[in-house]
Parts: C-alpha cells; sequence; structure tokens
C-alpha cells in the first residue's frame, strides 16, 4: 500500500456515496447488530445474579425460573438480531456491488481502443470479479464490526466501572498494549499471505507457460531444465509457507500471552477484592465472562484489518479504474455526421501509437490520400507498413498526431464518435462474434430490426442458406453453447451485420488464408455486393480484388509510394511493378 494517492478516509469519503440509496437497509443492519449484541452483554450479568444468589445461599426456583425466562427472551433476541444483521447485511453489500459493477462497466464502454491494447483483459475481469468481491465484504463488514467493537468495549467497560473501578483499569490498560504487539505479528502474517498467493500464481503461471509451450520444450529436449526451473518456484513456496507459518504462531501465542496475563491480573487482583468484600462472587464471575468478550472483540478486531485492508486496497483500485480518462472522446462542439456522402481524405497524417516512445519513428509519416465518394481503393504493401493502422485511424479508434483526416470535408475529430462510426462499416480477418443466438449477432449491425430485414441482409451475404441448414436456424446458439461455425461463415455472418447497418463507408481487411476456396468464394461474392456504392477501403490480399480497385495506394514503410489502377501501376515500372513481378507476396501484406 505504498505511494498511495489517497488516504484511507479519502477513499473511504469516495465510496460512501453509494451508501446512499441504502440508508435504510444499513440503519436495519447496524440496528439488529445493536439488538444482538447488548444481549450478549446481558449473558454475564445474569449468572453474576446467579452466582450471588447461590453463595449467598438465596437461590430459590423463582428466581431460577426468572433468570431462565429473561436468559431465553435475550437468547431468542440475540439469534433474531443476528439473522437480520445477516441478511440485512449482505444484500446491502450486494445491492452495492450491483451499482459499483454498473458504474465500471459502463466506465469501460468509455474507453478507448488503446486502453484496451494497453491492459490486459484478465486485469479488468480481475476488478470487476475480486476487487468488487472484497469492497461488498468491507461494505458490511466495515461498519458492523467497528459498531459492535465500539458497543462491547464500551458497554463492558462502562458495566465493569460500576463494579470495580480499579479492577477495570487494570484491565483496559492492557488492552492496547495487546491490540499494538498482536498487529504488528497479524501485518507480518497477511504479508505472508499474500506472498504466498503471489508465489502460487507464479508457480500456476510456470505451469501453464511450460505446458502450452510443450512441443517447444520437446523438441529442445529441455524437460530437465524445465524440471529444475519449476523445483526452484516450488522449494521458495516452501520458505513462504514456513514464514507464514511462524507468523501466524506467534500471533496467537501473543493473544494468548496477554489473555493469560489479564485472567492472571483478574484472579489475584480480583480473589484480593473478593476477600476484602468489596467484590462478591458474581461480581468476580461477570469479571470472568466481560473479559472474554472484551478478548474475543479485540482479537476480531485486529483480524478484521485484513478485511479491512483488502477492502480498502480494492476501493483504491475501482477509484483507480474509474479516474482514467478515454484519451478519445467527443469535443465539446463535436457535430452529427448527416446524408453521409462518404469522401475520405488524409491530409498530410502523422501518427503513432500512445504505448510507443517519444523518439520512435512515425508509424505514418506524413501520409496524403483522398477517396472520392463510392470509390474502391484497395491498400497494399509488405507488412508492417500501416495498412490496418491506416483503417483503424478512420473511425478514430486513435487519433492523429499531425495533420487531419476528412470525411466529407469535415475533419473527424470535431464529429460525435457514434454519428461517425455509425457511417463506417468494418469487416475484419478475425471475426469476433458474440455468445447468443445467430440472430442477436446480425442484429447487432442495427437496432429494431425485421425478420426480414435479417433474412435479407443474410442472403445478400450468402449466408442464410448455411444459417438454414442449422437446427435451430437464426435462432441457433454460437459459440461455447452451441454450433461452431467455420472461419467463412463467421464471416458471412459479420457481413450480414455490415449489410444490415447498411454504412456509405466500408473498411475491409481482406482474409489471407484462413479460408478454404468455396468459402473464400462465397465471401468475395457478398463482399462485391456489400462494395457496390459504398466508399471501400480494402487492405488487399488477393490480386482479383486489387485489379477490381479502382485506384491501389501501394504503402510501403516511407509512406505512399504510388498510387494508379493495376495497369497504370504496371506500366509505370515502379515500386508496385519490381513487386509484382519478382512474386513477392510481402507486395499484399
Ligand atoms: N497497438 C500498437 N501499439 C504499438 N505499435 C503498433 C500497434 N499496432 C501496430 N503497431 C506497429 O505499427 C506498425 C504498422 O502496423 P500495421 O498493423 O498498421 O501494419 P500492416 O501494414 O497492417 O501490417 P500487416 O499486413 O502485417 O497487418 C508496425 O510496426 C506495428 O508493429
Amino acid at each position: 500500500m505504498e505511494n498511495r494517492t489517497y488516504s484511507d478516509k479519502e477513499l473511504i469519503k469516495k465510496f460512501i456515496p453509494y451508501y446512499k440509496n441504502y440508508k435504510d437497509i444499513l440503519a436495519k443492519d447496524l440496528f439488529s447488530a445493536f439488538l444482538t449484541t447488548v444481549c450478549e452483554l446481558l449473558l454475564p450479568i445474569l449468572l453474576s445474579i446467579l452466582t450471588d444468589n447461590a453463595s449467598n445461599s438465596s437461590l430459590t426456583f423463582d428466581i431460577i425460573i426468572k433468570l431462565t425466562l429473561l436468559y431465553i427472551l435475550t437468547k431468542l433476541v440475540e439469534v433474531a438480531g443476528r439473522y437480520f444483521m445477516q441478511s440485512y447485511g449482505h444484500i446491502m453489500g450486494a445491492h452495492i456491488e450491483k451499482d459499483m459493477r454498473a458504474d465500471i462497466f459502463k466506465h469501460f464502454m468509455t474507453m478507448s481502443t488503446a486502453f484496451f491494447n494497453e491492459t490486459k483483459i484478465g486485469q479488468l475481469m480481475s476488478r470487476m470479479t475480486t476487487d468488487l468481491f472484497d469492497i461488498t465484504e468491507f461494505s458490511h463488514h466495515c461498519p458492523e464490526e467497528f459498531f459492535i467493537g465500539f458497543i462491547k468495549l464500551s458497554i463492558s467497560f462502562i458495566v465493569l466501572m460500576t463494579i470495580n473501578i480499579q479492577l477495570t483499569l487494570l484491565i483496559y490498560i492492557i488492552i492496547p498494549i495487546m491490540v499494538y504487539a498482536a498487529r504488528i505479528k497479524r501485518r507480518a502474517f497477511s504479508k505472508s499471505v499474500k506472498s504466498e498467493k503471489k508465489q502460487i500464481g507464479e508457480i500456476n503461471a510456470s505451469i501453464e507457460d511450460t505446458l502450452l509451450g510443450i512441443d517447444v520444450v520437446k523438441s529442445f529436449a529441455n524437460e530437465e531444465l524445465e524440471k529444475k526451473k519449476f523445483k526452484k518456484g516450488n522449494d521458495k513456496f516452501v520458505d513462504i509457507k514456513k514464514v507464514k507459518y511462524y507468523n501466524m504462531a506467534s500471533y496467537n501465542l501473543i493473544n494468548q500471552l496477554f489473555a493469560g496475563l489479564m485472567y492472571g491480573v483478574l484472579i489475584v487482583v480480583g480473589g484480593y477484592f473478593v476477600i476484602k468484600k468489596s467484590m462478591s462472587p458474581g461480581d468476580l464471575v461477570a469479571f470472568v465472562l466481560y473479559l472474554n468478550t472484551i478478548i474475543a472483540t479485540v482479537n476480531r478486531l485486529v483480524e478484521f484489518t485484513d478485511q479491512y485492508q483488502k477492502g480498502i486496497t480494492g476501493i483504491e483500485r475501482f477509484n483507480e479504474v474509474m479516474n482514467l480518462r478515454s484519451d478519445i472522446f467527443d469535443r465539446e462542439d463535436a457535430k452529427e455526421l448527416k446524408n453521409v456522402k462518404g469522401s475520405i481524405v488524409f491530409d498530410k497524417v502523422f501518427f503513432k501509437y500512445p504505448d510507443q516512445a517519444e523518439d520512435d519513428p512515425w508509424i505514418l509519416d506524413n501520409i496524403s490520400f483522398n477517396i472520392n465518394v463510392g470509390e474502391n481503393i484497395a491498400l497494399v504493401g509488405p507488412s508492417g507498413a500501416g495498412k490496418s493502422t491506416i483503417t483503424k485511424l478512420i473511425p478514430r479508434f486513435y487519433e492523429v498526431n499531425k495533420g487531419e483526416i476528412r470525411v466529407d470535408g469535415i475533419n473527424i475529430n470535431n464529429l460525435t464518435l457514434e454519428s461517425l462510426r455509425n457511417n463506417i462499416g468494418i469487416v475484419q480477418q478475425d471475426v469476433y462474434l458474440f455468445g447468443g443466438t445467430i440472430r442477436e449477432n446480425i442484429e447487432y449491425g442495427k437496432e429494431n430490426t425485421t425478420d426480414e430485414e435479417i433474412i435479407e441482409a443474410s442472403k445478400l451475404a450468402g449466408a442464410y442458406d448455411f444459417i438454414m441448414d442449422l437446427p435451430y436456424g437464426f435462432d441457433t446458439y454460437i459459440g461455447e453453447r452451441g454450433v461452431k461455425l467455420s472461419g467463412g461463415q463467421k464471416q458471412r455472418i459479420s457481413i450480414a451485420r455490415v449489410f444490415l447497418k447498411n454504412p456509405p463507408i466500408l473498411i475491409l481487411d481482406e482474409a489471407t488464408s484462413s479460408l478454404d476456396n468455396t468459402s473464400e468464394a462465397i465471401v468475395q461474392e457478398s463482399l462485391e455486393k456489400l462494395t457496390k456504392g459504398r466508399t471501400t477501403l480494402t487492405i488487399a490480399h488477393r490480386l482479383s480484388t486489387i485489379i477490381n480497385a479502382d485506384s491501389i495506394i501501394v504503402l510501403t514503410e516511407d509512406g505512399i509510394a504510388e498510387r494508379g489502377s493495376h495497369h497504370e501501376l504496371l506500366d509505370k515500372k515502379g515500386v508496385y511493378y519490381k513487386l509484382y513481378n519478382s512474386n513477392n507476396e510481402d507486395l499484399f501484406g
């Protein structure tokens, strides 16, 4: 928890608004906690009365019956209070967890592509599960534990003070020393628990790494080396465990020593006061029972510091995520892109990815070109030249560093992201389909679609026939819960999505080799239909696409080398001609 931006107090202050909608549940939770605790604290008094009557030989059945009835009553209230406390506390926690999860999800949706490229999805998932769980537990246990602890220690103090001031003060002086010593050991214990978890994580990661790369291990006959590497981590695990258990044992030792000390004081000093008749035997019994409660409360509070720390760390990490601001957002005076025709201009564009160092060369270095309305452009060039980068800049997944990109003559930075992206259709090589039905995946292209529209779009995409052959047609589940689709089938579903969206601008990333010949032909046919009447930029790998394009842009690492039709470029006898004739596959990425 070193180098923290916010103190515990500031973090708790930021967290408190989450209780706002659940004040009534919190009040009920704490009231139940209060009832339970007070009832628990009544038991020593009942036993003290019983002992005093017994030692005075004044115990009667009448007293026993009254004490028993009182005991039953307090026990019933105590049990009921605990029941309500547990229910209300956890229900409030669940509400808070739901609200925080909704907030973090909403926030993720505002983040840019760069954020998701730079952040591991696993880490984000952990924030949505582990951190939120810790915060939920904190949200009700923290008020409950501190409230109960406070009531128990203060009521015990008041009751014991009315019995014997000196003895009470003697015991209460020992408590802070006990808390101090116990906390030191508890912290050391918690630290070793963390190291243990980290080590387990490392061991698991190393097993996973070796098993995933088992072919490489075997081909280098490196099994022994892997075993040695693994043994090191596995041995370290035992060393960490040793420290953990020593710390755990010392923590218990300290607790027992101090408890022993307090009981010792009670026997010696309490016994003395009983002999001196300034305390009755019943008072001594009350002291013993209250001391039990005090020690248990102190231990619980010290142990609760672990959960408290976890909760605070969770809140801190939650806060960190919520404080992240997307670097791509709508400008204050952003305009809607309406009635789009579809011309695209790159005007002296310089670009570097956000995670690149300042002195790294530009990925796009002063790139200028224009695509007229309805034109079909093929982008070709060697791998790494920046073809995909160009296509990511048009929907503003990243923003240019210098220069500007204009759609219909308007700088895209001055448009709302939603209106810009609504007018661009993207078909990627690697199609991602969401869990759910085929219909849901196609509908993703447009809200409130009719069955006719979905059927029409899938027919245009060449997907209708294979969908109808599936067990439940459009209602067939895909992915883990349902059928597995081939690469070509997935492509066609993603094309159907774009048909439904019907955008004036298209960006296509042509598949290189993942499709078999038949699928490729169908996909190609659907794509040709899709591009009709739309401004299209295709990262082209196939000669047929390149030849059919209105114009070819040849991108190399030094920028745009040439532009023209296939025949023009061949006639020019420049870069394209050389690459084409040398049959260099890199020409097409
Ligand atoms: N998210 C990123 N962060 C940093 N650098 C990146 C990122 N994505 C791509 N690059 C780099 O930008 C350069 C251009 O990559 P890009 O993917 O645009 O090339 P490409 O021409 O499409 O290549 P290919 O045909 O292999 O897909 C490469 O050097 C690549 O390493």
